[in-house]
């Protein structure tokens, strides 16, 4: 699919999203004081009556024995997202983070290190060192981070954690999310070997210390030896479990065939002596009614939360989704986009016949029939090919619960041709994130930022599908002959997102041509 749109110059920003005002900056972090807990969860042994059991997505013990008791605000404390791209999967999400990831990390924003190769040297910045007074009171983000079974730990784009996922995160409680207190410096972009421990025993560490994170009171903040909810037990003979899958290098490597396993968390500190953003990516949010509540319930400060939206045309998007489903993963049985699009277009119109193509009737609902509509007529989640795109009624909905302010919008294609410069500062005014000249002049020579000159090919499947597959080839065959109802199904909604974001928000056929 090329797009041959104009480069934009060095410093301009696409007109929608040119703001003489920005939004309150927010200063410090998203903290989680943790919650009060019932008398009998402080038994080192729990006798739990049946109502009281519950079990979490990866089969780990949950519920209220399990949750953070309250901490002071002289403690350490995990930090929640107050950053989210909340929208649309497929349209440069990964790129952006990895930019983001490239400008606004401590090791960059506190130290203006520069990058080799596209990584920060090793220890380049050292986590004590990531304070409000080391780092010069200037804000960055920290992603919370995902481990694997066979020991590595990096940052995680999407926690999947308010909603839209196969598991239900949320009603697991924020345990879950923010994960047992792990040191600060697994947050670092780089997880470096120590120098004096040899690869083997560096793999071994990194398995081993799942346990200490896992039942030690010291990191979990439960009596001692109460496994944490974020972690699992993975089984060599249950290989496949749901969200606790074994890894046959484990075995191979350490010779081990079970581990306890940490999978996910937010990074702790003292909240007054940091100023930085926990950022989610989950672009799978803004459909999902429910996602958008949980976000909204569970900040500290909803109008702390800030939204970069990312939208694509709608047909494209649609395509790359279900390029990657059903071609590549084949998550997806159906192999003709035709009948699946198809389908898919006459199952949104027969969930609410009435409020089908009629912007107006929607802008005039109360806001809890719009969001009883979005939640029965968008699910959010992944292989919704068609109410994926339907941006705009999604949107109308997020802006019934958060304000237009707290959301910057942008069109892939725009983001496609926008200059590092141009980007880095939008993000920063929107998000209070720090930058400066130095530090843009680097991510410039580091082609970070940039994606006409992205250094890593973006994962793409519509690219791939280029090849000589006749599985692909039909496809495309589809996609044309399908084009014209395409347009017109999502013509009324893209409309609505011009009159909701600018006048020019929209698409045409120079965005969805197929050469
Ligand atoms: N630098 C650059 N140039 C051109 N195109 C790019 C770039 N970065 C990402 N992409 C395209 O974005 C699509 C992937 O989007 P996401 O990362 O949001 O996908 S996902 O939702 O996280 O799976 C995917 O689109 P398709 O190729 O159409 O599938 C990527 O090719």
């Amino acid at each position: 699919m090329s797009l041959r749109l104009r480069a934009l110059r060095e410093d301009e920003v696409p007109r929608y999203a040119a703001r003489h005002e920005w939004p309150p900056q927010v200063h410090g972090v998203n903290s989680y004081p943790g919650t009060p807990i019932p008398s009998m969860c402080e038994r080192p042994t729990l006798q739990l009556p049946r109502s009281e059991r519950q079990a979490a997505p990866n089969g780990a013990k949950t519920g209220r024995c399990f949750q953070l008791p309250p901490r002071a605000a002289t403690q350490t404390q995990p930090v929640l997202p107050t950053l989210f791209v909340p929208g649309f999967p497929k349209s440069a999400t990964t790129w952006l983070f990895e930019c983001m990831r490239a400008a606004f990390l401590p090791e960059r924003v506190c130290s203006a290190l520069p990058m080799r190769n596209g990584r920060f040297p090793k220890r380049a910045f050292a986590p004590q060192l990531w304070n409000r007074s080391s780092c010069r009171g200037r804000r960055y983000m920290l992603p919370g981070i995902a481990c694997a079974v066979t020991g590595p730990c990096g940052h995680r784009k999407e926690l999947f954690f308010y909603g839209s996922g196969f598991g239900k995160l949320f009603e697991a409680g924020a345990a879950m999310l923010h994960g047992p207190e792990v040191p600060l410096e697994l947050f670092q972009s780089r997880d470096a070997r120590p120098e004096n421990l040899t690869i083997f025993e560096w793999e071994a560490y990194r398995v081993k210390r799942f346990e200490s994170f896992c039942y030690r009171s010291n990191f979990t903040h439960l009596p001692d030896g109460r496994m944490h909810p974020s972690c699992c037990i993975a089984r060599a003979s249950q290989p496949r479990k749901f969200g606790c899958r074994w890894h046959e290098t484990v075995r191979i490597r350490l010779g081990l065939n079970e581990v306890t396993w940490f999978q996910t968390a937010m990074p702790w500190v003292v909240p007054s002596a940091y100023n930085f953003a926990s950022v989610d990516f989950t672009p799978n949010y803004l459909c999902s009614q429910s996602a958008l509540n949980n976000i909204f319930k569970s900040a500290r400060d909803p109008s702390e939360l800030r939204f970069i939206v990312l939208m694509r045309d709608p047909v494209m998007r649609a395509y790359s989704e279900w390029s990657m489903f059903s071609l590549h993963w084949r998550w997806d049985h159906q192999r003709s986009l035709m009948t699946k699009f198809s389908q898919k277009m006459r199952d949104f119109k027969d969930c609410n016949l009435t409020l089908y193509e009629k912007p107006e009737l929607l802008r005039s609902l109360p806001d809890r029939e719009l969001h009883r509509y979005i939640k029965k007529c968008f699910r959010g989640t992944a292989m919704e090919y068609i109410s994926n795109s339907i941006y705009s009624v999604c949107i109308m909905g997020a802006l019934r619960v958060f304000k237009r302010e707290q959301f910057l919008f942008l069109r892939f294609e725009d983001l496609m041709r926008m200059k590092a410069s141009a980007l880095v500062r939008l993000i920063a005014n929107f998000t209070g994130l720090y930058t400066d000249s130095t530090i843009i002049t680097q991510l410039r020579g580091e082609d970070a930022c940039e994606a006409r000159r992205a250094r890593r090919k973006p994962l793409s499947f519509t690219i791939s599908s280029k090849d000589n597959n006749s599985e692909a080839a039909l496809a495309r065959q589809e996609l044309t002959t399908l084009m014209p109802e395409l347009e017109s199904f999502f013509a009324p909604y893209n409309n609505m997102l011009a009159e909701l974001i600018h006048p020019a928000f929209n698409w045409g056929a120079d965005t969805h041509r197929l050469d």
